[in-house]
């Protein structure tokens, strides 16, 4: 897993790699390096360099010094004179720089930019990393609108510029990048909010050769899995096997005006590998379930008059629950006293549970203040899973904003910090899909845009239910069972996108596609750990 860090600890890891011996202006040569290391892979011969008045700048001016030794064309665009540059360790390797062999443009006007623009082959912006805030001040936010309207290769420096490393925010304009070179770890804005449309291809530059030694002393904003880590839960399944042994999954689903939700959850949870999968649906709509899904049983469940679940409901549906090894609650079942009481009811069963669409918003309708004030909640020992969008996750939470990653994050860490459990993992499901525990944060593989389509957290939910159910055995952190599912799910989605066009997916044809997503992630696994194609371990 890699780490990905907030703007905060990032100095904190500065400062220790300085105590450690290496000075922050080696750190900046070594980025700098970095940088005209990563530019010269895309073979220019012309480049053009923007520089702002910080750090960032700092690292953009040593790149255009080693890039001009390397005898390709730099000019250099700077705010002010080197001399003048108010930031010391930029303002010393601009001077250095501006004595070498590169063409240096103070101040030029939009037209100046504009034909500079023009005769390059890669622009590398250098204007505003980790220390922009606020609104952009011009020049920058001309800069940066000059820049985006000629839409040349542009490499970013550590951050796009105008983009907030802390949340992911653009206010006003922002570079758009082909690829973005970020410094020692990747900053938690770069996934966040309007951060993944604006950052392009992400590399990351570690530069300090004993980062592993380092790491682990700043907080983790959030790890990003690899295939590799979840490569345990990609193997072929044992010769002895029989359908008990796989798991079995009770989905607790449905009403008359939503049983597609109930047979899409089924059917996932059964293409992920649970032997055996039941369905508890309001009698009402259990035949329609029936007739979609021949080869699972469907049980029908005490109803009120809208075909919700009823009061006799909770009874029913936990005396049941007890039998199966892992229990998914909510899809389609809207929101109804009846359900309300179901969802409270499997709480306080000793089973591994899912919450997923409108049993959330039950619990949350039932929790008045935030679901961290549920004692249902804090009282539960089985492992439970909720997978609120971020409408649901701030229901929730009794209302507090979520809008990107980084909200989402701290409302989930809320509801999994209130309870202090190991066994409760919050999916904030968004752009990008945070799987959050009490110690760690988890950032699986994103799918496409064509994930974002009615029904796909149905087939979510079911790829969790199944897969928990087949590995619950085996589980030593749950996040990870959890970030496998999410990374297949986002897998179906780009072969969906593949099959029928990335607009065109909707939610029924990633069900089947969940075992060659599972092959697609196995092989990447597999590549990465050299173990595919003869590569050799
Ligand atoms: N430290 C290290 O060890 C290493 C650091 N590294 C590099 O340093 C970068 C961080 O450098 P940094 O802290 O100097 O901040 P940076 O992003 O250059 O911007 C600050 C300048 O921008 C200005 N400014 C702010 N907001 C603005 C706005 N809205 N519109 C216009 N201007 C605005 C701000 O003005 P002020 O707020 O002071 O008025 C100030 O003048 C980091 O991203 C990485 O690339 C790497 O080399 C690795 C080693
Ligand atoms: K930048």
């Amino acid at each position: 897993m890699k780490p990905v860090l907030s703007t905060d600890e990032v100095v904190r890891l500065e400062d220790i790699i300085e105590k450690e011996g290496t000075s922050k202006a080696e750190l900046m040569e070594l980025a700098g390096e970095f940088v005209a290391q990563e530019v010269e892979r895309l073979k220019p011969r012309h480049v053009l360099i923007l520089t702002g008045f910080g750090n960032n700048g700092g690292d953009g001016w040593v790149a255009a010094d080693v890039l001009s030794q390397k005898g390709i064309s730099v000019d250099v665009v700077t705010p002010v004179e080197p001399d003048e540059i108010p930031a010391v360790l930029a303002r010393h390797v601009a001077r250095r720089t501006a004595a070498r062999d590169v063409s240096l443009y103070v101040g030029p006007s939009r037209d100046e930019l504009s034909a500079l623009l023009e005769k390059a082959d890669v622009v590398v912006d250098a204007i505003l990393g980790t220390g922009f805030h606020g609104s952009l001040r011009s020049p920058f936010s001309i800069w940066i609108r000059t820049v985006n309207d000629a839409s040349p290769v542009v490499v970013s420096v550590d951050v796009p510029s105008g983009l907030d490393a802390r949340t992911g925010h653009v206010e006003d304009d922002c570079i758009r990048a082909d690829r973005t070179v970020t410094m020692l770890a990747p900053k938690i804005g770069l996934y966040s909010g309007d951060g993944p449309e604006y950052v392009g291809e992400l590399v990351c530059g570690e530069l300090y050769e004993k980062m592993d030694e380092v790491i682990g002393d700043v907080e983790h904003a959030a790890e990003i899995v690899e295939p590799a880590d979840i490569v345990d839960y990609l193997q072929h399944l044992p010769a002895n096997v029989d359908k008990y042994s796989r798991g079995s999954v009770l989905v607790v689903a449905g009403s008359t005006q939503y049983p597609g939700a109930a047979i899409m959850a089924a059917k996932s949870a059964a293409r992920a590998g649970a032997g055996y999968v039941c369905v508890a649906a309001p009698e009402p709509c259990a035949n329609i379930i029936r007739l979609a899904l021949p080869s699972i049983p469907v049980v029908g469940i005490p109803y009120d008059s809208r075909g919700s679940f009823g009061a006799a409901a909770r009874s029913a549906v936990c005396d049941l629950a007890k039998k199966y090894s892992c229990v998914l609650c909510g899809p389609g079942m809207t929101v109804s006293a009846g359900g309300m009481d179901v969802a409270l009811g499997l709480l306080e069963l000793d089973v591994p549970l899912i919450l997923d669409a409108d049993a959330l918003n039950c619990l949350a309708k039932a929790s008045i203040g935030g679901i961290d004030q549920t004692p249902e909640m804090y009282r539960r020992e089985a492992p439970l899973i909720m997978t609120p969008h971020y409408r649901e996750l701030s229901r929730l939470v009794g209302g507090d904003e979520v809008s990107d990653l980084v909200s989402a994050i701290d409302a989930a860490q809320k509801i999994v910090w209130a309870a202090g459990s190991d066994n409760l993992v919050v999916v904030a499901k968004g752009p990008t899909t945070a799987v959050v525990g009490v110690e760690k944060v988890l950032l699986p593989m994103s799918g496409p845009a064509s994930l974002a389509t009615a029904g796909s957290g149905d087939v979510l939910a079911g790829i969790l239910a199944g897969s928990m159910a087949l590995w619950a055995d085996q589980v030593d952190i749950w996040e990870l069972l959890v970030s496998y599912a999410v990374a297949i799910h986002s897998y179906t989605g780009f072969a969906a996108a593949e099959e029928y066009g990335e607009k065109s997916v909707i939610a029924t044809d990633l069900i089947d596609l969940i075992g060659p997503a599972m092959h697609l992630a196995g092989d990447e696994a597999l590549r990465s750990l050299g173990l595919l194609d003869g590569e050799g371990a």
